[in-house]
């Protein structure tokens, strides 16, 4: 590494005008990464980089491929037609939209005189298809392609894209993008690039990709670690706070109330959660119950790609202070300089991820602050976790007093509209879903969590049927019929505030009524005949006793009557013995053969 960070001592020479939009951007000396980087891949060598979130990984691979489209101008800028020079895989739109950004702002500086040079963004998307990419490709000529896995391998499929001039591919989050998310895409993306060519991998975290990194084909790649001690950037500040599961919801209010910061990042579990919660908190900012001037946000996986980007350009565009409610998929590379707050209302399945949360914040040696919620219990042992990690957790003792009405208010926002009440029983499986798959599951262990105060943390009225709560909380400390509510309710009366989703109900009540009105009926009847049918077989077996009883009588009388009807004693012995032969012959009837009945 240099031990100068002046741009005068890189150990490589840059294109004057690389250098005048290095000076006109402000980066005013080079950041350790850059310094070790930029000479190394603008060579002829293959890199490994890892080095901490905010350090400069970006310009770090930018400034080589521009340096090397250029070095040999004639040839590279001007490809020929279906060709490009550079690509650039990232795992999420953001991100490649945010690295064609830095593209596009090195690429304004360059002189009219000098060959134009375009990117292309390849990134799914509703409105565009991988024939509209096709067409803009053609159509604009761009040396430099970014994207993500899937958009960039059905872009190559097509054979009018010719591979054969790419002569570098940067992996941004390259641990991410070598993981079984991605690994197949990027398997086959390689394979349609020449051999000869320069990869770059780079990441904060790269170290758990292991021997992963050899699938991508480098040869004798340099490897730069630019860590401290610590895995953080010394001006990350990171806290945790131990809370009680449905306090936690309070607790995020009160921080956004009264913490001062400019823009902050909350990460929540599950896409669900944050459409969930985003839709309280835009209801307590619209009744004066958060700061006025704050702005809410929300950004997930699920939202439509178009939707995605407004609202990340809104959050950063936005002058007053802001708060951005995401998942993950804001959680890597994305630089939003003044976000000077991350809140992790749960920790991450994968505990790299929590680098990479924490490190929206304390970039480039801007201050920044990271507070972590854990569940009160059993998740505390994160803090020993990450501290093996080089991850120094500092704890903050949340101000206990709760929110006054705070719950009321909650339950109320939820009682008003049965979709919300749908939302949350949602949230709330979908949360127990993700905490089963942690990777530290000696942590987060389904068996310990307070399963009745998640419930009151996503403003659940009633207990959903699961088996995890079955199994896991004791049967006295359930509640009579699962209510969490004082007085239960009439579900059946429980209404949608939208008309059409209020119809579908009361039609599929009267549905279900019909049919269990139907099922009862029938098991009605089916009882009723049951009975009846009982009664006449006994009556039936009483009769058929009393005539056999009858015949049988009439049989032996008859008998006895032909042998004779003699007083003597030994007549007397006759008619007893032929009692006793049919008392034998019938031996299991009690109401056969007894002497005193004939
Ligand atoms: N030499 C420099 N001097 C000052 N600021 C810089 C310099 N180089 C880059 N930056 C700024 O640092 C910030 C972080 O850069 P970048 O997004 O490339 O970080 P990163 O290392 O890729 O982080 P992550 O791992 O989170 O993706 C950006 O706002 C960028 O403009």
């Amino acid at each position: 590494m240099s031990k100068s960070l002046s741009w005068n001592d890189l150990n490589c020479s840059i294109q004057p005008w690389i250098r005048i939009a290095i000076d006109s951007m402000g980066f005013e000396t080079m950041t350790p990464v850059q310094a070790s980087t930029i000479p190394m891949f603008s060579g002829n060598k293959d890199v490994v980089v890892e080095s901490v979130t905010g350090s400069g990984k970006t310009v770090s691979f930018v400034i080589p491929i521009l340096q090397k489209l250029f070095q040999d101008e004639e040839n590279n800028c001007k490809l020929k037609k279906g060709h490009f020079f550079a690509l650039i895989i990232s795992p999420t739109r953001e991100l490649s939209s945010q690295i064609q950004s830095v593209i596009n702002s090195f690429l304004s500086y360059l002189p009219e005189d000098k060959t134009t040079v375009h990117s292309q963004l390849l990134v799914g998307t509703n409105s565009a298809s991988v024939r509209d990419d096709l067409n803009d490709f053609f159509d604009k000529r761009p040396q430099i392609l970014v994207g993500t896995p899937g958009r960039v391998l059905d872009f190559l499929k097509n054979a009018t894209v010719k591979t054969s001039s790419c002569a570098m591919v940067v992996l941004d989050e390259a641990d991410k993008l070598l993981d079984v998310t991605f690994e197949k895409d990027i398997e086959s993306i390689l394979n349609f690039l020449p051999k000869q060519r320069r990869t770059g991998l780079f990441s904060a975290t790269l170290s758990s990709a292991g021997a992963d990194i050899f699938k991508t084909g480098m040869t004798n790649p340099v490897r730069i670690s630019v860590k401290s001690k610590m895995s953080a950037p010394g001006s990350l500040k990171i806290h945790y706070m131990t809370v009680k599961p449905r306090m936690k919801l309070q607790l995020l209010v009160s921080i956004l109330k009264d913490i001062r910061y400019k823009k902050c990042i909350v990460y929540f579990p599950t896409c669900v959660s944050v459409t969930y919660f985003y839709s309280f908190l835009k209801y307590l900012g619209e009744n004066s119950l958060l700061n006025d001037d704050l702005h809410i946000y929300s950004l997930h996986g699920k939202l439509q790609t178009s939707s995605r980007m407004t609202t990340l350009a809104n959050f950063v565009d936005t002058l007053s202070s802001a708060v951005l409610l995401t998942t993950d998929v804001a959680a890597r590379g994305i630089d939003i300089p003044d976000v000077d707050l991350v809140i992790q209302f749960d920790p991450p399945t994968d505990p790299d991820m929590f680098l990479h949360r924490c490190g929206r914040t304390g970039r480039a040696n801007r201050n920044g602050k990271a507070i972590t919620f854990l569940n009160e219990g059993r998740e505390e042992d994160y803090v020993h976790f990450l501290r093996v990690k080089n991850i120094q957790l500092d704890e903050i003792i949340p101000d206990a007093q709760p929110i006054d009405g705070f719950e009321n208010r909650f339950k109320k926002w939820v009682l008003h509209d049965r979709a919300r009440f749908d939302h949350g029983i949602k949230a709330y499986v979908a949360f127990i879903r993700y905490y089963s798959k942690h990777s530290a599951s000696s942590i987060f262990r389904l068996a310990s969590l307070d399963y009745i105060g998640l419930a009151k943390l996503y403003g659940l009225i009633r207990l959903p049927r699961m088996p995890e709560i079955t199994r896991n909380i004791p049967q006295d400390e359930i509640p009579e019929a699962g209510w969490l509510i004082e007085s239960p309710i009439n579900l059946d009366e429980f209404s949608y505030l939208n008309k059409q989703m209020e119809l579908a109900r009361i039609q599929n009540l009267d549905k279900s009524k019909e049919v269990s009105d139907k099922r009862k009926l029938k098991s009605e009847l089916k009882k009723k005949n049951m009975a009846w049918s009982n009664k006449l077989e006994a009556k039936e077996s009483k009769v058929n006793r009393k005539q056999k009883l009858a015949a049988k009588r009439k049989a032996i009388e008859e008998k006895i009557s032909q042998e004779g009807s003699g007083e003597d004693s030994a007549t007397e012995e006759d008619w007893k013995e032929l009692v006793r032969k049919n008392k034998r012959k019938k031996t299991s009837s009690a109401v056969q053969g007894n002497f005193a009945d004939l």
